[in-house]
This record gives C-alpha cells, structure tokens and sequence, in this order.
C-alpha cells in the first residue's frame, strides 16, 4: 500500500496535488477538511461543533479528526492506498495514523511538504475565497490566523516525520503539473516493488519494458 501525507499550509496546493495523484497512482483522497465540511453541510451535531472553530481559523480536537480518519480506513479496506490530505495537523494525530494504517498495512509511506510564503498563501486563498463559499477563506484576518496556526501547531509533524526518513518538502510555487512531477518523483522512491502494478503507467513500463 501507498500511504501519503500531504502537507503544506492552508493554500499551498494539497487538494490540487491531491486530484491529481489520486488519478496516478489509484489512491483514495482523504482531506479532513472536506469530511469536516460534508459533516457541516449535513448538519450534524459534530458539523455544528466543528463549524465554530474552523471558522474561527482554529484546529479540531484530534480525537474528532482521528475518529473520522479511523472511521474512513475501515470502510475502504480495498483500496490501493491513501492520501492524507490536511491531515495529521499535530503530532498526536500522527501517532494515531501510524497506529491506525499499521492495522491494514505498513504504515505512512512518506510525507511531502508543499512549501509556499504567507503573503503568495494570502493571495491565493482570497481567490479560492471568491468561489469556495468557504468561510474561512472570505478575509484575509482569518486566513492569516490559518497560516499562523499551521507554524505554531501543525509545522512541528514535520519532524515526526523527518525522524523517520519520510519527511520531504518541495517548493510549492510553480507550475501545478511541474509540482506534480517532483511529488511523483518523491512518491515513488517510497513505492512498495510489489504495488508498482497499482499504477497505470508503471504497469504500461513494465509490459514495454
Ligand atoms: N501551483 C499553484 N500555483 C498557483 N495557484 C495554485 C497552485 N496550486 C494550487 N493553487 C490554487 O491555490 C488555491 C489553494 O489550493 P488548494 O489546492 O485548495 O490548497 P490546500 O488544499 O492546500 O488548501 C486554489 O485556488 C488553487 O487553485
Ligand atoms: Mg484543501
């Protein structure tokens, strides 16, 4: 299986990346945020809490984002492998997703990191605000609360991860489909021999080949 973690701050292209290596290397994306806001959207009682601190910029308890992450691997058993996206945020949440990818396989298979400043972030964001109808992303106040939060809680992942030789960053400024060259580049130095059939076009390499 092919576990990986996408990280960046708010804006810096994880859902963009996201479409595409799911696309490449058959995986299943999971974006907490987009579960969170399918659960706002919905109405449930965990939407409503939700609602109040993502909006206010602020991370969800871990044990709210881990219980759907849990909850998500044991109805996709199947499945090749996945893309954490927007997820762990904080290093308790990371020793849940080992914990719990170790169940059904070998664990995180890598991490990359999309590296882009605040101010190209801001920009960013306000445009994707001008569509998104994510509220979040309506002033630049918030937004740049998001960006501080991500330095302060969620950057310190990063040397979860690096202690075990996964962690690698990219600069997240560029042309999309040129980022997306350098993820899958990084993707598969960590690709299992035996799931290289899982992607279409290794699979094309191999009957060539
Ligand atoms: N390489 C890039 N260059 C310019 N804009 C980008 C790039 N990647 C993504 N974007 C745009 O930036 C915004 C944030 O991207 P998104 O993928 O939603 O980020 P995240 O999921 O990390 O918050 C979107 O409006 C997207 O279209
Ligand atoms: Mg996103």
């Amino acid at each position: 299986m092919l576990n990986i973690v996408l990280f960046g701050p708010p804006g810096a292209g994880k859902g963009t990346q996201s479409q595409k290596l799911i696309a490449r290397y058959n995986l299943v994306h999971l974006s907490t945020g987009d579960l969170l806001r399918s659960q706002i959207s919905q109405g449930t009682e965990l939407g409503l809490r939700a609602k109040k601190l993502m909006d206010e910029g602020l991370l969800v308890p871990d044990e709210v984002v881990i219980g759907m992450i849990e909850s998500q691997l044991a109805s996709n058993t199947t499945a090749a492998g996945f893309i954490f996206d927007g997820f762990p945020r904080t290093v308790p949440q990371a020793r849940s997703l080992d914990a719990l990818t170790q169940r059904y396989d070998t664990g995180v298979s890598c991490m990359v990191a999309l590296e882009v400043d605040e101010e190209e972030l801001v920009k960013r964001l306000l445009e994707r605000g001008k569509t998104s109808g994510r509220p979040d992303d309506q002033n630049e106040e918030k937004i740049r609360k998001r960006v501080t939060v991500y330095n302060t809680e969620t950057a310190q992942v990063a040397g979860y991860y690096a202690e075990q030789q996964k962690f690698h960053s990219l600069n997240g400024i560029g042309a999309i489909e040129d980022i997306f060259g350098q993820i899958c580049q990084i993707i598969d130095q960590h690709q299992p021999a035996t799931s290289a059939a899982a992607s279409p076009a290794a699979a094309t390499d191999e009957v060539k080949a």
